[in-house]
């Protein structure tokens, strides 16, 4: 079976600091995997690496069995970055308009499906509103309906949900679970154990380490704990011992 992420022994150095060490994981079509780790655990250096940004010291990152940096595979990723890369002069409507473009999308495409993504992220009626006018929530708002244009198969999602509000918040989930019903696969990285919860399976990094890995009701049975957060601070400890 095709994996639509597999790491391989994957390894980061920046200078003499191991960022990632021997990190291998595999997410398939239609899953839902959370990255979970502290600050500076080496999960936005994984992502990176899985978009072509960066290039590892040692080992492997495949997306769809390509092996990256891999132009061919690019349109098939949906990449949100944690610092919104939007045009702040352009409106909404410019900027979806910009990615589709990128991607080659058709005309005629472009607008159902950035009514359909406006409508998702509720900013149907802000479309025409330039990006520096809009709050941090929004502009992340926008990022993550610039980042689904294209309808990648696999979307990497740097913690999408920062300054979202609890409401839209659930409707996010709501459209990634419909995404993951179609066979797209969903790599995200969260602080909110809430969200870690809604993942299939998660994967908790420390140190540049894969420290646990499963489903969320699994990490709690195995860590003893009442809470996936317990079952959190448990594993990070035991890795910082
Ligand atoms: N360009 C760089 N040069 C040197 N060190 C770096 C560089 N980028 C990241 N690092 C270091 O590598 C480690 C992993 O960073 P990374 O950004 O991958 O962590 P993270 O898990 O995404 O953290 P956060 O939850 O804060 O976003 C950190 O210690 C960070 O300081």
């Amino acid at each position: 079976m095709v994996c639509a992420v597999r790491t391989v022994l994957l390894g980061k150095k920046y200078g003499d600091f191991k960022a990632l060490d021997n990190l291998s994981l595999e997410i398939n079509k239609g899953e839902i995997y959370g990255l979970l780790g502290p600050n500076g655990a080496g999960k936005t250096t994984i992502i990176k690496i899985l978009c072509g940004l960066l290039n590892p010291t040692s080992g492997e990152a495949y997306i769809l069995d390509n092996k990256v940096p891999n132009k061919k595979i690019s349109s098939d990723i949906g990449y949100m970055p944690q610092e919104t890369a939007l045009y702040s002069g352009l409106t909404i409507h410019q900027n979806i308009e910009f990615y589709a473009k990128l991607f080659g999308i058709k005309n005629n495409e472009i607008k159902e499906k950035e009514m359909e993504l406006l409508n998702f992220v509720d900013l149907y009626d802000w479309r025409n509103e330039i990006i520096e006018n809009l709050s941090g929530g929004m502009k992340h708002r926008v990022s993550l309906a610039c980042t689904l244009i294209h309808n990648p198969k696999v979307i990497i999602l740097d913690e999408p949900t920062v300054g979202v509000d609890p409401e839209l918040r659930i409707s996010f989930w709501n459209y990634f679970n419909k995404l993951k019903d179609e066979g797209v696969a969903i790599l995200i990285t969260t602080h909110y154990m809430d969200e870690a919860e809604r993942c299939d399976r998660i994967g908790l990094i420390n140190h540049g380490h894969l420290i646990a890995e499963n489903t969320p009701k699994n990490l709690i049975i195995e860590a003893g704990t009442d809470s996936l957060e317990d079952a959190f601070l448990k594993f990070s400890r035991m890795c910082d011992r």
